[in-house]
């Protein structure tokens, strides 16, 4: 059994915890559009899956190992970080995503949960008694003395578009083989903007901007050694507590409008609109057929509402549910990943279409994470709006679901407004432009 202690701790400056976290070699931090926060800091145990085909099995066998050195008086607390991959994708696609390619969990060895705005929960483990002491002694002296301060945000010095010609020739080729193959529905297409800064970028101010940049998404970061992920999505994929969950089927995309008339124009216009009602329609009965196969009772409406991002607005079903037995959370997120929003329909399909044409392997882009309490209790999201970070070199991923009357340069001005608010939150005098 691991060795654990508790105390509430006062945090008047959020900074402080995100001056330290370069300290440690794992950190995470999640914020719900809610604004409720958790940080996970160093490590106890952690786990690369074998490859993204076992990386479901690898996490639930790992995380069960895990839980048997959970004290149960803990073990509504304790809790695992982390990301899977998207998918598997040809070893000759380039790959930059290093040791994060085939996800990565942490079970962290300082976990702070937000309980109100000035308070979190510490929890310290150990792996023997007698470390604990000097774990908790360290953590309270780095974190009252934290005087770090976190590098200014970086100016932008290239980007570079990722094979854009290419990619929109493909869009081209993959709506041909829309309209002539029945079967194929809809494949999310994705692509990627390299980009340099003047200085070394900090995952930890970058995820503080985002929450400036960006109060009603998800903000998540999950960095490992010196590779970071930075997601500031609005998408869930799953929240659960015991056998009941929420997820929600997200698809259609406009601009949010200039002035409220005009915000509220794109949005009927978007929710009139025959091509991405039927995108969005896609998404949600592939998920509900998914829970019906997992006997899940389900709650939802008919008809979707909008869903309003600081630059895009998206059509949004939000569906509660409850499953058999608490134990069948893992099964259902390996079922539900890739949903049709990042995949496509029929999916199998689609991902083949996707491992044809994309260059870049999709890593984290695209995949779930979040964290798991050893008591069922838990949350990931869809890894999008994102960027992975190295050193002075971020790359920003945006999708789009094409389907038959899918027009190429509209996905790519799609893809290019997807990018915006990663652009602003990673970028000092970011003006809006083409990519
Ligand atoms: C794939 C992305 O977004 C997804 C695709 C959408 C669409 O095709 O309209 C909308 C929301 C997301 O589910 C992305 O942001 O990269």
């Amino acid at each position: 059994m691991y060795a654990y202690h508790k105390q509430v701790l006062k945090l008047t400056n959020l900074e402080q915890v995100l001056q330290i976290a370069p300290h440690y070699s794992d950190f995470f931090a999640f914020e719900t559009p809610e604004h409720q926060i958790r940080f996970g800091l160093g490590t106890i145990s952690s786990l690369t899956p074998h490859s993204p085909q076992t990386a479901f099995t690898d996490v639930k066998q790992w995380q069960i190992a895990q839980k048997t050195q959970i004290p149960a008086a803990i073990q509504n607390q304790a809790q695992i970080f982390g990301a899977y991959p998207f998918e598997n994708q040809p070893s000759d696609q380039q790959n930059i995503w290093g040791n994060l390619a085939q996800g990565y969990f942490f079970l962290p060895q300082y976990t702070l949960i937000q309980q109100s705005p000035a308070n979190f929960e510490l929890l310290v483990l150990a792996q023997q008694p007698q470390q604990l002491s000097q774990a908790v002694a360290d953590f309270l002296n780095l974190i009252t003395l934290a005087t770090k301060i976190l590098p200014d945000t970086p100016v932008l010095e290239t980007k570079q578009p990722l094979a854009l010609d290419h990619w929109q020739q493909q869009v081209g080729v993959t709506v041909n083989l829309l309209q002539h193959q029945s079967s194929l529905k809809k494949v999310v297409l994705a692509r990627a903007l390299q980009t340099t800064s003047s200085s070394p970028i900090s995952p930890e101010k970058s995820w503080l901007n985002a929450r400036l940049m960006n109060p009603e998404t998800y903000h998540v970061l999950l960095r490992h050694q010196k590779l970071a992920f930075l997601s500031a999505t609005p998408e869930r994929l799953i929240q659960f507590n015991q056998a009941n969950f929420q997820t929600a089927a997200i698809a259609g995309t406009i601009a949010r409008g200039k002035t409220p008339t005009e915000d509220l124009e794109f949005g009927n216009q978007l929710l009139a609109d025959t091509k991405n009602r039927q995108e969005q329609a896609f998404v949600t009965k592939t998920i509900l057929a998914i829970l019906h196969q997992h006997q899940a009772k389900v709650h939802y409406a008919n008809t979707p509402i909008l869903l309003k991002n600081k630059n895009v607005q998206h059509l949004f079903t939000p569906i509660m549910g409850q499953l058999p037995t608490p134990a069948g959370i893992f099964d259902l997120i390996a079922a539900l990943h890739p949903t049709p929003a990042l995949g496509g329909v029929p999916k199998n399909e689609a991902l083949a279409q996707i491992r044809h044409i994309e260059p870049l392997k999709r890593g984290l882009f695209g995949a779930p994470i979040g964290y798991l309490t050893f008591n069922h209790v838990g949350e990931f999201v869809v890894g999008i709006r994102s960027a992975l970070l190295k050193t002075n070199q971020a790359t920003l991923f945006a999708g789009a679901g094409i389907v038959a009357d899918s027009l190429p340069t509209k996905e790519v001005k799609e893809t290019a407004l997807k990018f915006q608010p990663m652009l602003n939150t990673l970028y000092e005098r970011t003006t809006v432009f083409n990519v």
